[in-house]
């Protein structure tokens, strides 16, 4: 069936340009399995995008963080798709949760922006997630298929397109989700996409978990038939991150 295990280093609003120098050459430097067992791709925020891109190993890849939802113009403090492929920045990151909570993006808005962005040829990191409320409320995979399905609505191919399911309550609280849990979602979803777009892109899509990922638990996490990587925020600044990118030998021994 083939998922390559996906690994992404959300850098969130993080970083001066000193920091961001020794944290690529931390990742020059780790030793990880080969790219055809797990896909390496970070995401500094937009101004450092082109320094990370020219020093990174030429195995791992980078990730904007957002763009805009159609062609650039008069839309001031906003980065297009269109400068993103100019620039050669092959991914971006979009949908996620802090944006959705913080700045209002809606599950329409997020749709229109992944299907706009696969349509200039960018590859998108589609985040969704439930909040604690809406968990203890019972309404989790309600609300994960509700952010799917605006997507879909909008998409025909799932080729260029990650899924990483990142729970709110687990991100940036060191409350990861057990791996039970993001077992049992990342297999609902799957389902979801079998019933609702295609067995064949469910068997392919790569769904990732973020939250609170970490050199300790990433293991456990990885074992789970349904998890296909991770997206993480706080320790992809760490040298902790290389020790996550290595779980994907869990996967090749499974
Ligand atoms: O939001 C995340 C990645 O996009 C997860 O953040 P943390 O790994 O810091 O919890």
């Amino acid at each position: 069936m083939g998922r390559k295990f996906f690994v992404g280093g959300n850098w969130k609003c993080n970083g001066t340009t000193e920091e961001v120098k020794k944290i690529v050459e931390t990742l020059n430097a780790g030793q990880v399995p080969s790219p055809d067992v797990v896909e390496v791709v970070v995401s500094p925020p937009f101004v450092f995008l082109p320094v990370v891109k020219s020093s990174l190993r030429p195995d791992f890849h980078v990730a904007a963080q957002n763009c805009w939802v159609k062609k650039g113009g008069a839309y001031t403090g906003e980065i297009s798709a269109e400068m993103l492929v100019n620039l050669d920045i092959p991914w971006v990151i979009l949908g996620h949760s802090e944006r959705r909570a913080l700045l209002g993006e809606s599950n329409e808005f997020v749709g229109e922006k992944v299907a706009y962005a696969l349509s200039k040829g960018l590859k998108v990191i589609a985040c969704i997630g439930e909040t604690l409320e809406q968990r203890e409320a019972g309404s989790t995979m309600d609300v994960v298929a509700a952010q799917t399905k605006a997507i879909a609505a909008r998409i025909s191919d799932w080729t260029n397109v990650v899924l990483a399911y990142e729970p709110v309550w687990a991100i940036g609280t060191g409350k990861v989700a057990t791996p039970a849990q993001a077992q049992e979602v990342h297999a609902e979803l799957r389902k979801w996409l079998h019933a609702n777009v295609s067995p064949e892109v469910a068997a392919s899509t790569r769904i990732i978990y973020g939250g609170s990922v970490n050199g300790a638990n990433c293991k456990e996490l990885a074992a789970n038939p349904d998890v296909d990587g991770f997206l993480v925020g706080g320790a992809s600044l760490k040298p902790e991150f290389i020790d996550i990118i290595k779980s994907a030998e869990v996967k090749k021994s499974a």
